[in-house]
């Protein structure tokens, strides 16, 4: 579209906000920063509102947005808006036309990539380009997929990471999406979810093996210890960095790491942050095996391949003698942590913690 020659009329505005609606791939929040200052530019003209709080992130990221177009006229903000939109349809057409039985749209996930196949479930974290970070999303989805393979005919299932990354932990985004109840309905709200996310892997009836192929932090570090076992790759890493982050074991790891690898070495990671390579948390009980990087994919997947051969039913009543008595016990912590963690998101500590790596100030 040739911007000088045309001005969109306000019927082309409309369209273009209701195409907007009709988006089925998220543009992300850069873009959707800039479609809310164009619409905002257009219809009221300059930013009229008082600069909003540090803390509030989101509404601080809007009003940047809009105030960064200083006195741009509406009509052109209305164009721009036009244009803006017309620039997604192509991604959106292709990501229409993905073919019927690709990962995408036979999986229905937007954030893992989920596969079954000898045996397995395999349940791959994909968002490579973040790292794998675990978005409020990805929560809904890895529960939605671990309910279904514990109901598949698969025999054990999988957890590994796509890309370089097996995952950075919780995506620190999540603390600024914050609802109309503000940021303690918000810390609520992610105790909830957080109580319910690691409920399913303490209920989870089938062995469930880690494929820890690289760097693991947070949430994905301590959720190892609620599995049956885990192999990695010479080339990941394990950080917890709680107390940086101004928050407070997850994971049921407050239980799970002192039996798993000593009080002693459990708070070195969980207290004070000690990022352990793999051949250390194997050492520590933390790892199953650590294989080369290089034959890593090839030799663990031979290996749980085999495993998968054996007899179900007994695969699966050996897992439930393992768990049976400890069920309760982990509930009992997980909802205690979920507790504890609910107030250190609303404590400074934690909003200066996330506030300076949004701001790229700060990184682990
Ligand atoms: C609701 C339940 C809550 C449960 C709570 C759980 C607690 C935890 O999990 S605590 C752990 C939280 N994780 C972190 O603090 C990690 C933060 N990330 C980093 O420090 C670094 O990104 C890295 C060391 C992991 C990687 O550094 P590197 O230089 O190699 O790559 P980057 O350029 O930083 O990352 C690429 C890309 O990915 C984004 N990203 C990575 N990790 C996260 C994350 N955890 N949350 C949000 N975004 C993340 C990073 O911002 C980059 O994005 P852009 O390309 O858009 O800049």
């Amino acid at each position: 579209m040739n911007r000088t020659a045309m001005r969109a009329s306000q019927k082309d505005f409309e369209n273009a906000m209701n195409q907007v609606k009709l988006l089925k791939k998220d543009p992300g929040n850069e873009v959707k920063l800039k479609l809310y200052a164009l619409y905002k530019q257009a219809t009221e003209g300059p930013c009229n509102m008082p600069k909003p709080g540090v803390f509030d992130l989101i509404s601080k990221a809007k009003w940047d947005a809009w105030n960064a177009l200083g006195s741009l006229p509406k009509e052109a903000a209305r164009q721009n808006y036009v244009d803006l939109v017309s620039s997604l349809s192509p991604s959106l057409e292709s990501s229409s036309q993905v073919e019927p039985g690709t990962d995408r749209k036979s999986t229905g996930f937007e954030t893992l990539v989920v596969t079954s196949e000898d045996g397995i479930t395999k349940i791959m974290f994909n968002r490579p380009t973040k790292k794998n970070a675990i978005n409020t999303e990805m929560y809904h989805e890895i529960m939605r997929a671990l309910k279904a393979a514990s109901k598949d005919d698969s025999i054990i299932t999988v957890l590994t990471g796509n890309g370089d990354y097996y995952s950075s932990g919780n995506d620190l985004t999540n603390f600024t999406d914050i609802p109309p109840g503000g940021v303690e309905e918000k810390a609520k709200n992610n105790a909830v979810l957080l109580r319910e996310f690691v409920g399913c892997f303490i209920d989870f009836p089938k062995p469930l093996i880690a494929v820890v192929n690289g760097p693991a932090v947070g949430i994905s570090v301590t959720l190892l210890g609620l599995f049956d076992a885990v192999y990695a790759s010479d080339r990941a890493t394990f950080h917890t960095p709680f107390s940086h982050l101004g928050q407070s074991p997850e994971g049921c790891s407050s239980y799970t790491f002192p039996k798993i690898m000593s009080p002693a070495k459990a708070t070195e990671m969980l207290i004070f942050g000690k990022k352990l390579t793999a051949g250390e948390a194997c050492a520590q009980g933390l790892v199953t095996e650590v294989f080369p990087d290089s034959t890593f994919q090839k030799e663990v997947w031979t290996r749980l391949k085999a495993f998968a051969k054996l007899p179900p039913n007994a695969v699966r009543i050996s897992k439930e003698v393992i768990r049976k008595r400890e069920r309760e016990k982990l509930h009992a912590v997980n909802a205690e942590e979920c507790n504890v963690l609910q107030g250190r998101w609303l404590s400074d500590e934690c909003t200066n913690a996330v506030v300076n790596f949004l701001s790229r100030k700060s990184k682990l």
